[in-house]
């Protein structure tokens, strides 16, 4: 028997990773420019196995042509500044164009560009109509998934947001105590510690039906306005969540990562109807205090440890989801 009739194909999924995007949307009415940089990965599922078992590239939508795809509608897409409505536009496009790919799996990062806080003429305060500045190297990300194996008539979006890299510590209110305790351990209890993460936040939206546009609208892709609010199209959702995460990340009296993390997830289900589970990973990044008895200095004490070495491998890794009970 020869391999090929030994070993099935299970899985197969390709597509363009990294396509770095920027578009300046001009309001000449308003005076001011929006602007988006992203950073888009597109990837497909469908007929398209014979591209891998017999060297068949007529069923391949070139990498490089989804690439084009990718800038095309950034220039058209009448959604391109809302990164969730622009996945959904992008995915859409696709499997509604090519009757063969049953699955566009697209991932939107969006790199901060923030208004720099100063009026066009000069003067304090206000924001800059046309200037922007990187406040962070914090970045949103939206995952949507378009199936279309119900049919090419009737698709289904999967969708998910967040947050990736969002950097935060504090310097009190962090304590880790009662672990267990047997012939592997070294660390200390501490009732007071610095407590350091980088935040990578995922929620989850229920999925949602849409009629495919048909061969006309495809490219003016409107999202339905009666599933504009109350799901992955509320903007409110990213601005609330972000806010939820800091406000209790800097309130909660910490007993460890793993009860701040419950803490944080648990408010964004309680603020947004419309999500049904939220993830996160969270790196403990470790600040050590420098035994500095070498030179006759105290700084071990951890309520008054002034000089910390940061430590950048290895940290912890806490990670859950907390999802909606089902009744
Ligand atoms: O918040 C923490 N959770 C842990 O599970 C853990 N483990 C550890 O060594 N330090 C910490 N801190």
């Amino acid at each position: 028997m020869s391999s090929s009739d030994e070993f099935v194909l299970s899985a197969a999924r390709y597509g363009k990773d990294k396509v770095r995007v920027f578009r300046i949307v001009r309001d000449p009415a308003a005076g001011v420019h929006h602007v988006v940089e992203y950073n888009v990965k597109v990837l497909l599922e469908g007929d398209i196995e014979t591209s891998y078992t017999q060297a068949d590239n007529s069923v391949v939508v070139a990498t490089d042509s989804m690439k084009n795809i990718v800038y095309y509608l950034a220039k058209i897409s009448p959604h391109i500044l809302v990164p969730e409505r622009f996945a959904l536009h992008l995915g859409t496009h696709i499997v509604s164009k090519y009757a063969h790919i049953h699955k566009a799996f697209v991932t939107v990062e969006q790199l901060r560009w923030s208004r720099i806080p100063i009026n066009a003429d000069g003067s304090d305060g206000g924001e800059h109509p046309h200037s922007f500045i990187r406040d962070g190297e914090e970045k949103r990300v939206v995952k949507v998934e378009v199936d279309a194996t119900k049919g090419k008539g009737k698709l289904v979006a999967k969708a998910s947001a967040g947050i990736v890299d969002l950097l935060v510590l504090k310097t009190t209110e962090s304590a880790f105590t009662n672990f267990i305790r047997d012939k592997y351990t070294t660390l200390v209890e501490v009732d007071d510690r610095i407590l350091s993460t980088a935040i990578d936040l995922e929620y989850t939206f229920s999925p949602i039906e849409i009629a495919s546009p048909t061969d006309e609208a495809k490219e003016e892709f409107v999202v339905p306005t009666d599933i504009s609010t109350g799901t992955l199209f509320d903007t409110s959702v990213p601005t609330r969540a972000r806010a939820s995460t800091l406000r209790i990340f800097a309130t909660d009296n910490s007993a460890s990562v793993q009860a701040t993390l419950h803490r944080m997830a648990s408010a964004i289900l309680a603020d947004n109807a419309a999500v049904t589970s939220v993830s996160y990973a969270l790196p403990n990044k470790h600040y050590i205090p420098v035994d500095m008895r070498y030179i006759g200095l105290e700084n071990l004490k951890p309520s008054e440890a002034e000089v910390f070495t940061p430590v950048a491998a290895p940290s912890g890794l806490i990670t859950a989801t907390v999802s909606r009970k089902t009744a």
